[in-house]
């Protein structure tokens, strides 16, 4: 029988699908988090990287591969509030269409300082939207991305590599991700690869995920050069961009992950997470580490 994937394919999965050679018996659809979500759920994939508020909110019947994920420490560039105005003075915000976790993210930081501006989606350039009357447009992925350079960039030689720009053209962009460390001082996890507890992925495929992920970070200025073309930005960007990610769904990670399900979704399922891989190597290393002992 067939065992059917569904790719979100942003540039951020990039060091983990470019590589992927999927293996017999598997196949694989691509589409914005909101399509791949709703795939999931209707059991029209049976596995698919998808917004993690997703995957907490259907925690009764979703399992998570315990070691994917992606996920940043402090900025992440492409989940953007672009805006004019202070956040406390925003009346209406656009959101996109394409996600449910930046939208679930925005309500928990805007109720953190207390502000309730009306939301409601609209499509469109972020610019054009402020441009006819929006104080704040949410926007994610490429495009996202795409926009925070043409509002911040273009780096000059002295810009620092470990923070990027955030304003410009009379447009601040708030990060939602840099604001979730600032709040909580955790990672926030974006995405995890969930499939429905009763039907788990065959291991060869999680196997060659792995190995995907270990050539796509082991050659992560290849990856970066070629999605820079893509996207029309220079390379040296893309690379921090995508340098930046965590995608093993750490300790660290996990922690964010619960702590942004515990104000998220409030009484949700215990999320639950497939085995780890590796376990009997890990148990010799410690057993030859104990006999290190004097
Ligand atoms: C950081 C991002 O992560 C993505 C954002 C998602 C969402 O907002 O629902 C879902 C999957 C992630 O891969 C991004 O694409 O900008």
């Amino acid at each position: 029988m067939t065992y059917r994937a569904g790719w979100i394919h942003y540039t951020n999965v990039a060091p983990i699908l470019d590589s992927l050679t999927l293996p017999a018996g598997v196949t694989a659809i691509t589409g914005v988090p909101t399509q791949m979500n709703a795939a999931l759920l209707s059991g029209e994939v049976d596995i698919a990287n998808i917004s993690a508020v997703e995957f907490i909110r259907h925690a009764d019947v979703l399992e998570a591969l315990p070691d994917f994920s992606v996920a940043v420490l402090g900025p992440v560039y492409s989940v953007n509030l672009f805006h004019t105005v202070p956040l406390e003075r925003m009346r209406r915000v656009a959101l996109t269409r394409q996600s449910a976790m930046s939208v679930a993210l925005l309500e928990v930081l805007l109720a953190a300082r207390g502000l309730s501006p009306t939301l409601e989606r609209a499509e469109g350039e972020a610019e054009d939207l402020l441009a006819s009357g929006y104080d704040g447009v949410l926007r994610i992925g490429d495009s996202a991305l795409r926009e925070w350079y043409r509002v911040a960039g273009p780096l000059t030689p002295e810009t620092t590599m470990t923070m990027l720009p955030h304003e410009g053209r009379g447009i601040t962009v708030t990060d939602l991700a840099e604001e979730w460390f600032r709040l909580t001082g955790h990672p926030f996890v974006f995405a995890v690869w969930a499939y429905r507890r009763d039907n788990p992925p065959p291991p060869a495929l999680v196997q060659a995920m792995r190995e995907a992920r270990r050539h796509g970070i082991g050659h992560l200025a290849d990856v970066a050069a070629r999605h820079a073309r893509k996207l029309g930005l220079p390379e040296r960007v893309v690379q921090h961009y995508l340098w930046n990610f965590r995608y093993h769904l750490e300790a660290p990670d996990r922690l964010g992950l619960h702590e942004f399900a515990a104000q998220a979704v409030p009484g949700h399922a215990p999320l639950r997470f497939g085995p780890q891989p590796g376990g009997e190597r890990r148990h010799v290393l410690s057993a030859s580490a104990d006999t290190l002992k004097p």
